[in-house]
């Protein structure tokens, strides 16, 4: 997951290849809910590993569930129905689909066998509604009490004492806010109907009816079966009990999905968008999604478990469109129609102000941002396709995912606007984390960027200028990929030491360093199987490379596995030739340097505290002659590009390098 302050991603023009889903959150938060009442042991496969399913598990261990990780199975052992601790205070992040299940399950749990749980989340968690819900819990005679502003959490649930609960009359709930109020009675309500049915009656227009369905389908997997009047009357059977189905799969997530199908149908394809994981069998509602992705012009296939997507018509075509049955994956309809050749009107949304964030609001603010024209109303959201040129724009994500994802593939905008298109950059990415953590590493290994549009940032410099330090940096900071071309030319010394082929004789050293079989592995480096991370290191090594570095052959033979090294969202790249030579058009060089004094130092200190012996006179007269023989090559010398920023760092701390450095950097980026 990228943790970064923001992501910047290249302008994109083709996509294809196989995406693997994360689980659904919807399903796997049910499920573990499910799991966690039941009595006995539930196996779950393919759970969902993100900040919303992490805060129920925190919960339901808080609350005496036992939880066991087989490997990629997670064992639960549920309470059976029956309270093991009668007190808790539950902190659920910014998780809907934990939040309201859980304050309706604990509240029956408590009234009916004393306890008290005090249910939180973040900020936003407590401007989201809640107060229908626990209007019906009250109607059941659960004490609840507001803990903040009423109708909101934080709450309370229980007292302490036990509690008579009316299960004659039918519960009333509200439908037309969120349905989550709904589901969260089913789940909860098997739970008191020892001494008779329990009916649910719904006030108003159900919304999001496909997430009632998924409920109704998990709640039959463990031994519950609802009986119901289209979506305005439920009835839980007396005597209902949760029991286990031993092992159960969680599907891949339909809404996730949405993306990469939009992908397919945006981007030309040589070869399609394969998913996997969710397929046109799936329980999820939001699978229809791709019924209007067709609509729009995507070509959709697809079986049990997967499906394969291109582009059909182009540009797509806008609709007006019902999204009441699709509320989360609508919002990927407003993205894909800035690459449509009419308006897009998506129609009865006014959930989406009540989400992570005011979707609605959001999604016309950062679509405005990039240059489209956009009308919003309370529940509606009509966007033009952008008539001008397309704005590289800094979107806001609101802490909300679904915005993050969405609005990555406005990064395909080169396809309708021309070469070579602009950058997006999403701020904060790491709020994927509640539903799809890997969102930007999985997406990079499908997207193809433009052209020479992957940014790279080159640090140059003689030896010892902390280039390595400060290129590690800088690419941890922005999220990008990291070439030290310097463990090339080490590494190909270090395969002709093992080869004995002598430093001087340069056609076996290019032969050599032409197919190195070299591999990254986190902070180790393989040459040929072996880890070589210590060898690559050594200052004799330093030296071997810098005599076969001077070899116009071997440069050449490891220019192309350096180019290699550019790919999506981008590249710091360090060595002596990365700004003058190997990427002459990267957005900013740097050319780091400081006196051959301090630098000497620094590398006695270095390896004194590696465990390694120095001698800091030989290390000062070692570094002038790499410094000489890098400088004066015929080929590549070590010497600032013309455009290179100088940077000495002889009085400067490694921190003041990186931000004077970043400071540069955003003042060539378009933003
Ligand atoms: N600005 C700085 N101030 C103080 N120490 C620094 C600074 N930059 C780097 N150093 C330290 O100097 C040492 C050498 O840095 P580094 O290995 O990054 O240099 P390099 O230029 O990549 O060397 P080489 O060319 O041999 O690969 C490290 O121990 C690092 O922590
Ligand atoms: N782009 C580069 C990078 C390195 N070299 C040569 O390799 C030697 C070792 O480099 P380190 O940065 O790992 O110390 C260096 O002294 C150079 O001779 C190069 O030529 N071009």
């Amino acid at each position: 997951m990228y943790t970064t302050e923001f992501l910047d991603l290249p302008p994109l023009v083709r996509a294809g290849g196989r995406v693997r889903l994360p689980g659904s959150k919807s399903i796997s938060n049910r499920v573990l809910l499910l799991a966690g009442l039941a009595a006995g042991t539930t196996e779950v496969h393919d759970l969902l590993d993100s900040d919303d399913t992490r805060v129920m598990l925190d919960a339901l261990r808080l609350l005496g569930c036992d939880l066991q990780r087989d490997g990629d199975v997670l064992k639960v052992t549920g309470l059976g129905g029956q309270l093991s601790r009668k007190e808790a205070q539950l902190f659920l992040g910014n998780a809907g689909t934990a939040m309201r299940p859980l304050t309706a399950a604990l509240a029956v749990l408590a009234a009916s066998q004393g306890g008290q749980f005090q249910l939180s989340g973040v900020a936003r968690m407590h401007e989201r509604p809640i107060g229908d819900l626990v209007q019906a819990l009250r109607q059941l005679g659960c004490p609840v009490a507001d803990l903040g502003q009423p109708g909101f959490p934080p709450l309370q649930v229980g007292d302490g004492g036990v509690h008579a609960l009316n299960t004659a009359a039918p519960i009333r709930v509200r439908g037309d806010v969120s349905s989550q109020f709904l589901t969260a009675l089913l789940l909860a309500l098997p739970l008191v109907t020892a001494q008779g049915p329990v009916a649910i009656e719904v006030d108003g227009e159900l919304i999001s009816k496909p997430y009632i369905d998924i409920t109704l389908r998990l709640l039959a997997r463990f031994g519950i079966a609802v009986e119901r009047e289209g979506y305005q009357r439920f009835v839980l059977p007396q005597g209902s009990a949760y029991r286990t189905p031993g092992r159960i799969h969680v599907e891949g997530d339909a809404s996730s999905a949405s993306y990469f199908v939009a992908l397919g149908a945006i981007a030309g394809t040589d070869q399609p968008v394969r998913i996997e994981g969710v397929g046109l069998d799936s329980i999820q509602g939001d699978i229809r999604f791709v019924e209007a992705a067709q609509a729009m012009g995507a070509q959709v296939t697809g079986g049990p478990g997967w499906l394969e997507v291109q582009r059909g018509a182009w540009p797509l075509k806008g609709l007006t469109l019902d999204c009441n049955h699709i509320p989360d994956a609508a919002m990927t309809l407003a993205v894909m129609a800035l690459y449509a050749d009419g308006p897009t009107r998506l129609n009865n949304i006014a959930s989406w102000r009540v989400k992570e964030t005011d979707r609605i609001a959001a999604m016309a603010a950062e679509l405005r941002k990039l240059g489209a024209t956009v009308t919003e109303g309370p529940d509606f959201i009509e966007v033009q396709p952008l008539a001008g040129p397309w704005q590289a724009a800094s979107i806001h994500t609101y802490d909300d995912h679904r915005m993050a994802m969405c609005l990555s593939l406005a990064a395909f905008n080169p396809l309708v606007a021309g070469e070579p298109g602009v950058p997006v950059r999403i701020l904060d990415p790491k709020c994927v984390g509640k539903t799809f953590p890997d969102y930007f590493e999985t997406l990079f290994e499908v997207v193809t960027p433009a052209a020479d549009q992957v940014p790279v940032l080159t640090v140059d410099g003689p030896t010892a200028s902390g280039k390595g330090t400060l290129a590690s940096e800088l690419a941890r900071r922005l999220g990008f990929h990291l070439l030290d071309s310097g463990a090339l030319y080490r590494a190909t010394a270090l395969a002709a030491q093992d080869a004995g082929v002598s430093l001087d004789d340069e056609a076996p050293l290019a032969e050599l360093a032409g197919r190195l079989a070299l591999r990254f592995e986190g902070q180790r480096v393989y040459l040929a199987g072996r880890d070589i991370t210590d060898p690559l290191r050594l200052e004799s090594t330093g030296g071997m490379a810098s005599r076969v570095s001077v070899h116009p052959a071997v440069r050449q033979a490891l220019h192309q596995l350096q180019l290699s090294f550019r790919r999506a969202p981008g590249l710091v790249a360090d060595g002596r030739d990365m700004g003058t030579v190997v990427f002459p058009g990267a957005s900013l060089k740097v050319f780091l340097t400081a006196s051959v004094e301090q630098r000497a130092e620094r590398r006695y200190k270095q390896l004194i505290s590696k465990g390694v012996s120095a001698n800091l006179p030989q290390i000062q007269s070692d570094l002038r002659l790499r410094d000489e023989r890098d400088a004066n090559r015929s080929v590549a010398p070590c010497r600032p590009a013309e455009d290179a920023m100088l940077l000495d760092n002889s009085a400067m701390s490694i921190e003041d390098s990186v931000v004077q450095c970043l400071d540069w950097w955003r003042q060539r980026r378009p933003f």
